[in-house]
């Protein structure tokens, strides 16, 4: 279990030491433009999982756009405090 901060850190040290076998490293070699369509894939698998299926298997795709979504603010080098300021 791991918390939205401690993930965010953990994927931007990931960006900085590029560890060998890391799928954010992958994602972030990839680029913005895979990235988002990452996004807009979890995002579809989020509204149909809260639409047909359980909890569970919502709340597991929302933890996968989640990710998605920090590894782009880690692409385009946005910080936490960047989103927090417009929550
Ligand atoms: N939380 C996640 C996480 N959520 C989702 N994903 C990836 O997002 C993709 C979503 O999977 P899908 O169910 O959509 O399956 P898929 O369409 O077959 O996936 P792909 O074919 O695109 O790989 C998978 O490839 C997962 O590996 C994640 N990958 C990594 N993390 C965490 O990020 C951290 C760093 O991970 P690494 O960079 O891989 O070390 C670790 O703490 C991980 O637990």
């Amino acid at each position: 279990m791991k918390t939205f901060e401690q993930l965010y850190a953990e994927l931007a040290d990931k960006a900085a030491t590029r560890p060998a076998g890391s799928g954010t490293v992958a994602q972030l070699d990839a680029g913005v433009h895979a990235i988002g369509k990452k996004i807009v894939e979890e995002a579809a698998e989020v509204w149909m999982a809260a639409e047909y299926e359980s909890d569970e298997a919502a709340a597991e795709e929302i933890s996968q756009l989640l990710y998605h979504l920090q590894v782009m603010m880690v692409a385009r080098g946005i910080t936490l405090d960047d989103v927090y300021r417009y929550l």
